[in-house]
């Protein structure tokens, strides 16, 4: 029931302060942002104190097991939904650490528990389900272009200078039904937590960062999708749900650092992103009837929200279905079909 009245909800906003670091603290700052209670902050700003409202606002002493746990809807990804979980916010208000985790990964973000958890509740649900596959593919968007992160920006350099190679581009597509999915993009399986963090380390490794400013601040916007797809084993349906983490790049850096050519390329790329999804999420929330999802590469990757707006739907095919998919799979690879597949 709990999770029903959750999927009711298009998008639930939750609000995360973080501590202040040594170096605040050590120049006498004061927080501007404080909790008022579980769902409302009060913020000082040129006009005076404001108060917001959110589903849930976590304090600077939350945990990230305590976020994880109100935030992730992992069963509903086993049970065939599409749950996107995006942590947007200024540099350094603490998107990666929520989303991520630290460095050495003593305290592990949403990404590596989900990970975790995916493996835990399929095995759990072992008895009702079969798991047939949980797949990924990793993007950055960086400079309003999508990379895949499986192929290392060398491989793809080289790749470029072969007359004869044709570079792989990634594209935000849509399938009839209105899923959202990346064309172009290496979807590789995994068959354990290990194997998928060992994943997301690799598409780490292939990301962008600019040098010369902060190194730990991310340039780019994060896009990790992980796809589950079970067989119920008591009506035979199957259904694939789909996990989208985000982990966005920092607003406001060209003001603040005066930063100069590409950098200022990128400031106003991700400034241009984030400000077409803050776009979309204020038609969402006043139920507009024109939703600009197409304005940025970013929102694209959105659109499957307008569907949860109106009612949360399974990816769930119908035994039947699933079963003429198996026949129609086999008499492509040559395979022959006998009287039970059908
Ligand atoms: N809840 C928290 N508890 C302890 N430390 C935190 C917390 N949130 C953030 N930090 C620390 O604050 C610093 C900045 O956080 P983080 O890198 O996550 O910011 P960001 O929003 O991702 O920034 P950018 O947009 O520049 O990438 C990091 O050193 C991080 O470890």
């Amino acid at each position: 029931n709990t999770k029903k009245k959750i999927l009711q909800h298009k998008i639930r906003v939750f609000c995360r302060l973080r501590p202040m670091n040594r170096n605040e603290a050590g120049q006498g700052g004061t927080a501007f942002v404080e909790k008022i209670d579980d769902y409302s902050v009060s913020v000082e700003t040129p006009r005076g104190l404001r108060e917001f409202q959110f589903d849930k606002v976590f304090g600077a002493e939350a945990s990230q097991d305590e976020v994880f746990q109100d935030t992730s809807l992992i069963q509903s990804v086993i049970d065939g939904y599409n749950v996107c979980i995006f942590a947007y916010g200024q540099t350094g208000s603490g998107k990666t650490f929520t989303m991520v985790g630290d460095k050495d990964q003593r305290n592990p973000g949403i990404m590596p528990r989900s990970f975790n958890a995916i493996f835990d509740i399929t095995r759990e649900n072992s008895s009702k389900f079969e798991f047939k596959q949980v797949s990924a593919y990793m993007l950055e968007l960086y400079n309003d272009r999508l990379q895949d992160l499986f192929i290392s920006q060398a491989a793809e350099a080289q790749a470029q200078t072969q007359p004869s190679s044709q570079t792989r581009r990634v594209e935000i597509k849509r399938t009839r039904k209105g899923v959202v999915f990346a064309q172009g993009a290496e979807t590789k399986e995994a068959s354990s937590a290990q194997e998928l963090y060992a994943l997301f380390q690799q598409a780490c490794a292939n990301r962008h960062i600019a040098a010369t400013m902060n190194v730990e601040s991310s340039r780019s916007h994060l896009i990790v999708v992980i796809m589950v797809e079970s067989r119920n084993l008591t009506n035979g349906s199957i259904s694939t749900g789909k996990l989208s983490l985000v982990d966005l790049a920092g607003s406001e850096r060209a003001a603040k650092t005066g930063a100069k050519d590409h950098q200022l390329k990128e400031a106003n790329s991700i400034n241009k992103s984030l400000s077409a999804l803050g776009d979309v999420i204020s038609a969402l929330s006043a139920d507009l009837p024109h939703v600009p999802y197409r304005n940025s590469k970013l929102t694209q990757y959105a659109t499957r929200v307008k569907a949860i707006t109106n009612n949360a739907q399974r990816n769930v095919e119908s035994k039947e279905i699933a079963q003429l998919k198996e026949v129609i799979m086999k008499l492509k690879s040559g395979l022959t079909v006998d009287d039970g597949d059908v």
